[in-house]
């Protein structure tokens, strides 16, 4: 039998006002973990408000955990699947962390009775079990990091969708960070995570994607996007070299235009 993926998009495009920012584009999601990676602008973070649900397509289609998603019922019921960590996300700074998270699951509606134990699971993944009744005012910007992740991760979602998620954690946690998604993706949730650090995207995904211009430029294993790398400098990684051949010497052609 074959498995439909989590997600599927089918010819999107996507914009905002007059402006189109993703043409056509034909994506289908995994359960593994993807890195999404893109130059600013890209059009990552509108990519994943349209598989969270939130942006609905211009035109194309949207299939999630098998369904068509083309009305307001069937993105309310796909909604309870789907963790999304936006890039900014909002809170109320009076909040508890504990307060955080769990208002995150009841808005994903999962069963009340389940909200105290499944908070505190996921206040443990990602280390801050001991900080829970600490207000979301008072966070550094790692630990808020962190509370956004638990929010994201709550109940276990079949589609974790994070934007940039590990800017501002330290070493260490970026480490914990990476086993608590493989561990997910072994689990079988499907997760895209969109970051501009590449180490991520090599410890961590199965697939990488490279968006551009709201277009598909590659796809493939972090392996073979290193091996596309031209020679390489001293220390250079081999995946950001990969990634700018995939891209072109964007740099260059800014300088020529200036
Ligand atoms: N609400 C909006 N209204 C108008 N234009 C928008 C809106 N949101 C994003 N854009 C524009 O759409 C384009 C794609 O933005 P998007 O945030 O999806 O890119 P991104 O790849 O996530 O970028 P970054 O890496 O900087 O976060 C950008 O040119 C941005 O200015």
């Amino acid at each position: 039998m074959i498995t439909p993926p989590i997600a599927r998009l089918t010819s999107l495009t996507q914009g905002y006002g007059g402006r189109s920012i993703i043409q056509d584009l034909d994506l289908s999601i995994q359960p593994e973990v993807t890195g999404l990676l893109g130059p600013n602008g890209a059009g990552k973070t509108t990519l994943f408000r349209t598989l969270a649900t939130i942006t609905p397509p211009r035109s194309g289609h949207l299939e999630l955990f098998g369904g068509p998603v083309s009305n307001e019922r069937q993105a309310r019921r796909a909604r309870r699947r789907i963790g999304y960590l936006p890039q900014d996300f909002g809170y109320y700074p009076a909040f508890s962390i504990k307060d955080f998270v769990s208002y995150c699951a009841w808005l994903r509606e999962v069963p009340s009775k389940k909200v105290d134990s499944l908070t505190r699971e996921a206040l443990a993944a990602v280390g801050l079990a001991d900080r829970a009744q600490e207000r979301m005012k008072s966070l550094s910007g790692g630990m808020l990091r962190r509370a956004g992740i638990a929010a994201a991760v709550v109940g276990s979602p079949s589609l974790l969708l994070l934007d940039e998620p590990t800017v501002g954690l330290d070493p260490a946690q970026r480490l914990d960070f990476r086993e608590l998604i493989r561990s997910l993706a072994r689990a079988g949730t499907a997760v895209v995570l969109s970051t501009h650090l590449v180490e991520d995207v090599g410890a961590a995904c199965d697939t990488v994607l490279v968006l551009d211009d709201g277009r598909i430029r590659y796809r493939g294993t972090p392996q073979q996007l290193a091996e596309l790398a031209t020679p390489t400098a001293p220390g250079d990684n081999p995946l950001e070299r990969g990634y700018m051949t995939v891209l072109g010497d964007q740099w260059s052609n800014a300088g020529d235009a200036r």
